[in-house]
């Protein structure tokens, strides 16, 4: 167990090209919610939702970040601090395929090593696929990243990527705590991007530097999460 009472929340970044389906896919986990209007993300949105992992409560916040170039300057800013990595790219675009490295070379410039998952998305439109199979396997190999083929229109595997990412986050969090106890101190002002106003927010720092926010119990809010996503605000 993390610190009894404590409920740990997950900065988790979403990056891809344009229109491979970041808002989409934040907004179907978050609202559980599809649409089909494609309306360009300009800069950074950021969604949240609580979930259970292990007996765990976790706070997942998801940043949905713009895939055109023109706002890297911004989305860039918005990497620091995050603790997990979706990586996305389309089946009906290549070039969003070749583009996931360098993707991921900006998240590990700002972060470095943080659990990172690798999603192909609208498998829904397999028949005009322009990726092979063995392709997209060969990437997540090389890259050494979980792989999945998901579809946000069909709610496919969305719930899963998520799930494993909170997964691997704790699970690093234990090994990190169990390795250097003593490491766990309080921060003030590294965790600025997080715009929470509670009064019952202790912000963490491990010791390389990944981030911790612990959010002790707001009776109220934990009580009424019986619909996941009944809690998520848009900010
Ligand atoms: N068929 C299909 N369409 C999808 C899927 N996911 C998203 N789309 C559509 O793809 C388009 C782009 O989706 P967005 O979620 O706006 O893409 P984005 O990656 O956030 O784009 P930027 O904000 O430009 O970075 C929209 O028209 C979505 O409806 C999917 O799984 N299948």
């Amino acid at each position: 167990m993390l610190e009894e009472d404590m409920e740990v929340a997950i900065k988790v970044v979403v990056v891809g090209n344009g229109a491979v389906g970041k808002s989409s896919m934040i907004q179907r986990y978050c609202k559980g919610v599809f649409t089909k209007d494609y309306k360009k993300t300009i800069g950074v949105d950021f969604l949240e939702r609580p979930i259970v992992v292990n007996d765990e409560e976790v706070r997942l916040m998801l940043w949905d970040t713009a895939g055109q170039e023109e706002f890297d300057a911004i989305t860039k800013a918005y990497y620091r601090g995050a603790q997990a990595c979706v990586l996305v790219f389309s089946t009906t675009d290549r070039e969003s395929y070749q583009a996931i490295s360098s993707w991921r070379e900006k998240v590990e410039v700002e972060v470095g090593d943080i659990p990172t998952v690798l999603v192909q998305n609208k498998i829904d439109l397999l028949d005009e696929t322009v990726i092979k199979n063995e392709e997209a396997e060969g990437l997540a190999k090389r890259l050494k990243l979980r792989f999945y083929r998901a579809s946000v229109k069909e709610d496919l595997n969305v719930t899963e990527v998520f799930k494993y990412l909170a997964e691997k986050y704790l699970q690093r969090l234990k090994q990190q705590t169990a390795e250097e106890p003593e490491v766990v101190h309080t921060t003030s002002n590294k965790m600025g991007v997080f715009t929470t106003t509670s009064t019952n927010v202790s912000h963490q720092s491990s010791s390389n530097g990944h981030e911790v926010i612990s959010l002790r119990p707001n009776k109220q809010r934990t009580k009424k999460t019986k619909n996941p996503f009944g809690s998520c605000s848009l900010l």
